[in-house]
């Protein structure tokens, strides 16, 4: 990811509100009175085990999931209110899960993010072809113009739906899992152009299970444990052993990041014969 950053939309809050939700056939919650903030100018992330909800917050967004009770606003803005072109009008997400469906050319695919904004049956304006333009630049694909979607590896066509939702140029932008796939340089440059957004003011909400990399990159953690909001707050209140250890169900230590002095955790070996524990 590299060049330059411009033209980014300002953030709107964005607000997951007591929210509750009970997929068909489950007696559990997958989310039970989860209130999530993200704040305009901050990165925000969400992370825990799998299984504990995460999705099915970024779910409740596009109202794909049965919501028992609370509301998802953006900008104070209730999206139960909105049709599909709206929402994409203010967020602009990149889902956990995507194949390829359509054979299209890379730069096609990332023209889609403008669907939203372009009249029923005009062309590309200037405007879209700057946005889809900078969002190739930003994501760092301009090796893949002019190759089908259908065949990149993973971590291109990872870089390629990034680029998507960044042409969607929305105030709020959500990613569920971006990095995955991603070699170390991608997966920082990914992290590192996230927090530029957010410093340019756009409200950025992550989920991840890059712990370490959220502790150094996100203003405001939030851990899901079995649908719940287990601790919120910085990586200093967040990345605390005694919590991590209880939600992940795995021996861990937490030390110091030596490059930014962040919390940094440390999985141990965990079981028979191999049980760790740190010596002190
Ligand atoms: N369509 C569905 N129908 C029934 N149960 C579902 C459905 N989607 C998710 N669940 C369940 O809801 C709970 C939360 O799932 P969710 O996908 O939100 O977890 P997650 O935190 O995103 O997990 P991961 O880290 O594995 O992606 C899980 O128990 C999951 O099995």
């Amino acid at each position: 990811m590299n060049g330059a950053i411009g033209g980014s939309e300002q953030g709107a809050p964005l607000m997951f509100d007591h929210v509750s939700v009970r997929y068909a056939g489950r007696t559990q919650r997958a989310l039970d009175d989860v209130s999530v903030t993200a704040e305009p100018g901050k990165m925000t992330a969400v992370v825990g085990p799998n299984g504990s909800g995460k999705s099915t917050l970024v779910r409740t967004l596009l109202r794909r999931v049965p919501m028992d009770s609370g509301r998802v606003t953006v900008g104070g803005v209730d999206v139960a209110s909105l049709d599909a072109r709206d929402i994409a009008r203010r967020v602009a997400i990149v889902p956990q899960r995507e194949e390829p469906v359509l054979p299209l050319r890379v730069e096609e695919f990332v023209a889609l993010g403008r669907h939203a904004r372009r009249s029923a049956f005009g062309g590309m304006s200037a405007d879209d072809h700057a946005a889809v333009e900078s969002a190739v630049t930003r994501a760092g694909i301009r090796d893949a113009i002019g190759r089908r979607t259908d065949t990149l590896s993973g971590g291109e066509w990872q870089r390629v739906r990034i680029a998507r939702a960044l042409a969607q140029a929305a105030p709020v932008l959500v990613l569920d899992e971006p990095t995955t796939f991603l070699d170390i340089a991608h997966e920082m440059a990914v992290f590192e152009l996230l927090d530029e957004l957010a410093q340019l003011g756009q409200t950025v909400l992550l989920v991840s299970h890059q712990l370490n990399l959220v502790a150094r990159f996100a203003s405001h953690i939030v851990l899901l444990h079995r649908g719940t909001v287990a601790a919120a707050g910085d990586a200093a209140t967040v990345m605390r052993g005694e919590i991590l250890e209880r939600v992940y169900e795995w021996p861990l230590v937490v030390t110091r990041d030596p490059a930014v002095g962040a919390p940094a955790l440390l999985p141990l070996r965990g079981s028979g014969r191999h049980r760790e524990r740190p010596s002190s």
